[in-house]
């Protein structure tokens, strides 16, 4: 397995308190990984730190290939990423949305035209094409974003809690468009809430107070737990005693 993200100790500390404290794990290429954690446990954080948005305190991480502390223009160029206040921008439309990110991903004209066919085809929105992207179902807003954050076909997407607010089936609708991009071999570095979605990943990292308390397949953290779910595995895990390593 071709390993796309490494991280080694990466902590971070906002003055003494440490919202990171170094992880350790290993990402391979064409992985659903989904990152999981209560409120708070540092997930942003770290998400941030591996897309080049925040200096590490200590530790290091590359992400494809890149060291992000010192290689962060590199490490940008060759991620996608979605917030959770995707960054659509809701007063142009959808078409303008494509070519706008198209061009500060660097490609050229035919390319983004080329890709605007194949996005709104995909997504079956060729009809909302000229339509100011605040007209539109979140849920169609979140599957646009995500289209967006991998236009420049990068090795990596991060996604942090990208399917918010939305109910289970449009939700499943939006899983269906990252496992079309795992099958391109595209990394899909994920956190949510949501338990169901823990199930569709291929490892899942279970965070708790900056530390990564679990890690493995969703089928393998069950039987280890004892859990009929990802829900109960999580609930088990938040609930252990703060440990003093
Ligand atoms: N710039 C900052 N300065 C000080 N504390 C911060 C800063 N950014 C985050 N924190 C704190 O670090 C902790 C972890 O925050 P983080 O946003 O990484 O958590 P999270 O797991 O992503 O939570 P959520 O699911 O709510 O987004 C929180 O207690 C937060 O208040």
């Amino acid at each position: 397995m071709d390993k796309v993200i490494e991280t080694e100790a990466l902590t971070k500390r906002f003055g003494d308190f440490i919202a990171t404290n170094a992880i350790t794990f290993e990402v391979g290429q064409g992985e659903i990984f989904g990152f999981l954690g209560a409120n708070g446990a540092g997930k942003t954080t770290a998400m941030r730190m591996l897309c080049g948005l925040l200096k590490p305190t200590s530790g290091s991480a590359k992400v494809a290939g890149y060291d992000v502390a010192s290689q962060t223009e590199l490490v940008k160029k060759n991620i996608g990423y979605m917030s959770q206040k995707f960054s659509l921008y809701e007063d142009l439309t959808v078409k303008e949305n494509i070519r706008f990110y198209g061009g500060i991903y660097g490609l050229s004209r035919p390319r983004i035209r080329e890709k605007t066919v194949q996005l709104l085809e995909k997504l079956q929105i060729t009809k909302e094409a000229d339509q100011l992207v605040s007209s539109l179902p979140l849920g169609w807003k979140q599957k646009l974003a995500f289209s967006i954050a991998i236009l420049h076909d990068p090795s990596i997407v991060f996604l942090d809690e990208p399917t918010g607010g939305v109910d289970p089936i449009t939700r499943r609708q939006f899983w269906d468009l990252i496992y079309d991009a795992a099958h391109q071999q595209t990394t899909v570095f994920v956190t949510t809430h949501y338990m169901d979605e823990a199930e569709y990943c291929d490892r899942i990292s279970m965070m708790v107070d900056g530390r990564i308390k679990a890690l493995d397949t969703p089928r393998r953290l069950k039987a280890q737990f004892g859990a009929d779910n990802m829900n109960d595995v999580f609930l088990q895990l938040a609930r252990q005693q703060p440990s003093n390593e």
